[in-house]
């Protein structure tokens, strides 16, 4: 049996913080506000997968009014999504995601951005697919205001 789900997010680039982009950090002069570390990607990808097995999304899980949560590190977040998926009996297909970011260029990071998801999902690199786009300097994310991300993930019962 097959399960799909999709994943959007949008966090605001500000100056004074990492921006940490599926786990990986990326050297720029703006970094991603939240209350946790801000992971754009890993939170789509975590809700991507809740959505996969209709567990709801990760405000439901982690709160933001939690101060356990306040810079929480969203590979964590995503660990424990990843085994909630497991517990109910899945596996990951494949997952593919969209970053959307005028700046900076991800494609140097893509890379290392697929190893460590493929590590958190329990998975081949190989199904692990990361594009970016810029929105040709339109809208908050052209304006380079804010990243947002797309991710859908396909699971399969563990057999
Ligand atoms: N932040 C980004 C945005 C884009 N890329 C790469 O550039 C290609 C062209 O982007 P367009 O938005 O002009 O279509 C895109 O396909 C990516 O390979 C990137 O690395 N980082
Ligand atoms: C991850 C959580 C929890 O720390 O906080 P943020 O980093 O603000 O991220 P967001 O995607 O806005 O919502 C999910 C939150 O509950």
């Amino acid at each position: 049996m097959f399960r799909i789900g999709q994943g959007f997010d949008v966090h605001q680039l500000v100056e004074g913080r990492p921006l940490i982009m599926g786990g990986v950090t990326i050297p720029y002069e703006l970094g991603l506000l939240g209350h946790s570390d801000a992971d754009v990607l890993l939170h789509t990808v975590s809700d991507a997968c809740l959505g996969a097995i209709g567990e709801g999304d990760i405000g439901k899980h982690f709160p933001d009014t939690d101060p356990d949560f306040k810079d929480a590190d969203s590979a964590k977040l995503m660990q424990h999504v990843w085994q909630l998926v497991k517990e109910k009996g899945y596996e990951l297909v494949n997952a593919d995601c969209t970053i959307i970011a005028q700046k900076p260029k991800m494609a140097p990071y893509i890379p290392a951005i697929r190893e460590r998801i493929a590590e958190l999902l329990e998975s081949e690199v190989e199904n692990i697919n990361v594009k970016a786009t810029t929105t040709e300097k339109l809208g908050f994310t052209g304006r380079g205001e804010g990243i947002a991300a797309q991710v859908v993930v396909l699971l399969k019962k563990s057999a």
